[in-house]
């Protein structure tokens, strides 16, 4: 198939792409490199632009002869959200009907959207099921639920195919050590941990040991990025398929406290360091553990990491090497 996929410069995308190309697809990755990195795009044809630019979507359609779509471009730092809620909006929920615009002009009918646990804010039970209510506590968690209700609105209207995929925690890092992720800034637990263990950071910060959870630390289900990248293989053809529209929670199953995944670290590096307990940090709900049940019965998922360990392993393979060089543009 010729698939597009946005943001696939980014962390999770770029493995998504490394996922495509081995499966022989063509691939074409539409990136504004704001976030991304140019050497995380390990094949296919690159295009450096915005989804802003709806000339450029359109074009790419047609010329590129797209059959699929994958979508992970958006901003996604939380607390950013709640600064800027308008950023939000714009490119999370507006660009995106940019995407969907130009997909309809050009009688593509079949999409996969990266959307998020933060759709459903503080959970009403765990294991999380797609059918929890999604109250979201942050700007980022609703411009991903309103993306979603627009697809709904697509589909009814245009016959519009998607498979939104609300992913928990991503973590770790392509096991062949070609690409990983490099967020800058880093706000995910795990690589801070980690810049941590190799002395980057003086200490980790645990924001709160007092939740109401075995040993008062936030409990996450953190899921490996090949993973992630698999299941958008399998809801993409099975869209190709003729599968009707669906929304499929994507984790491990396994919680993980914040302490856990610090103890973890210390074992798979090898190495001590310092740990201080802070302040909570604002919005982090206490637990958040998926039910992924429905896509492994739909779609046949099957997640093949799910020993946190194996999943740390990954990610200190990629930061021990140093992962992409550093950025020189100052924007
Ligand atoms: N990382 C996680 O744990 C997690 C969890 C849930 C959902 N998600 C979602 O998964 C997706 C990918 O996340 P990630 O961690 O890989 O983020 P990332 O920032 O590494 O990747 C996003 C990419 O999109 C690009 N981009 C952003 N806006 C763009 C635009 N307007 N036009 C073109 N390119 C644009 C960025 O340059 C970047 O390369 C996002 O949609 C995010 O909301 C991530
Ligand atoms: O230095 C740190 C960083 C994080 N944490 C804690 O570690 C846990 C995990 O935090 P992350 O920032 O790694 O991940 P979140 O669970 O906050 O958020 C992630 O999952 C969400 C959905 O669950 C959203 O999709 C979001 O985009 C994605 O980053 C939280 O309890 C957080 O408080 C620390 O204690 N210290």
């Amino acid at each position: 198939m010729n698939i597009l996929v946005t943001g696939g410069a980014g962390y999770i995308g770029s493995h998504v792409l490394k996922a495509l190309l081995k499966e022989g697809h063509q691939v074409i990755t539409l990136d504004n490199l704001q976030k991304g990195y140019k050497e995380a795009v390990t094949g296919g044809k690159f295009i450096e632009g915005d989804l802003a630019d709806k000339k450029l979507l359109n074009k790419i359609m047609k010329e590129d002869e797209i059959e699929g779509v994958i979508h992970l471009a958006a901003d996604s730092l939380v607390g950013e959200s709640m600064e800027k809620p308008g950023k939000y909006y714009m490119n999370n929920f507006a660009n995106g009907i940019n995407l969907l615009e130009a997909m309809i002009n050009n009688d593509v009918k079949n999409i996969v959207f990266s959307s998020t646990a933060a759709v459903y804010g503080e959970p009403d039970e765990i294991p999380i099921k797609e059918n929890n209510k999604t109250e979201p506590t942050s700007t980022y968690g609703e411009s991903k639920l309103f993306f979603e209700k627009a697809l709904k609105r697509y589909d009814d209207t245009y016959g519009l195919k998607y498979a939104s995929l609300r992913y928990f925690n991503a973590a770790g890092a392509d096991p062949e050590g070609e690409i990983g992720e490099a967020h800058d800034p880093e706000t995910h637990l795990i690589p801070i941990v980690l810049q941590t263990a190799l002395g980057i950071r003086d200490k980790i910060y645990i924001f709160g040991d007092d939740y109401p959870t075995n040993d008062g630390s936030c409990i996450r289900d953190y899921i490996h990025v090949n993973d992630l990248a698999a299941a958008h293989l399998l809801a993409l053809e099975a869209l190709a398929e003729g599968k009707e529209s669906s929304i499929y929670n994507l984790g491990s199953g396994e919680g993980y406290s914040v302490k856990e995944v610090i103890d973890t670290v210390k074992e798979v590096t090898g190495r001590d360091f310092e740990v201080e307990i802070s302040e909570r940090r604002a919005g982090d709900p206490a637990v958040l553990i998926a039910s992924s049940d429905k896509i492994q019965k739909e779609l046949d998922w099957q997640p093949k990491y799910t020993e946190l360990e194996k999943i740390i392993s990954t990610a200190w393979q990629w930061h021990k090497s140093g992962g992409f060089e550093r950025r020189t543009n100052d924007e």
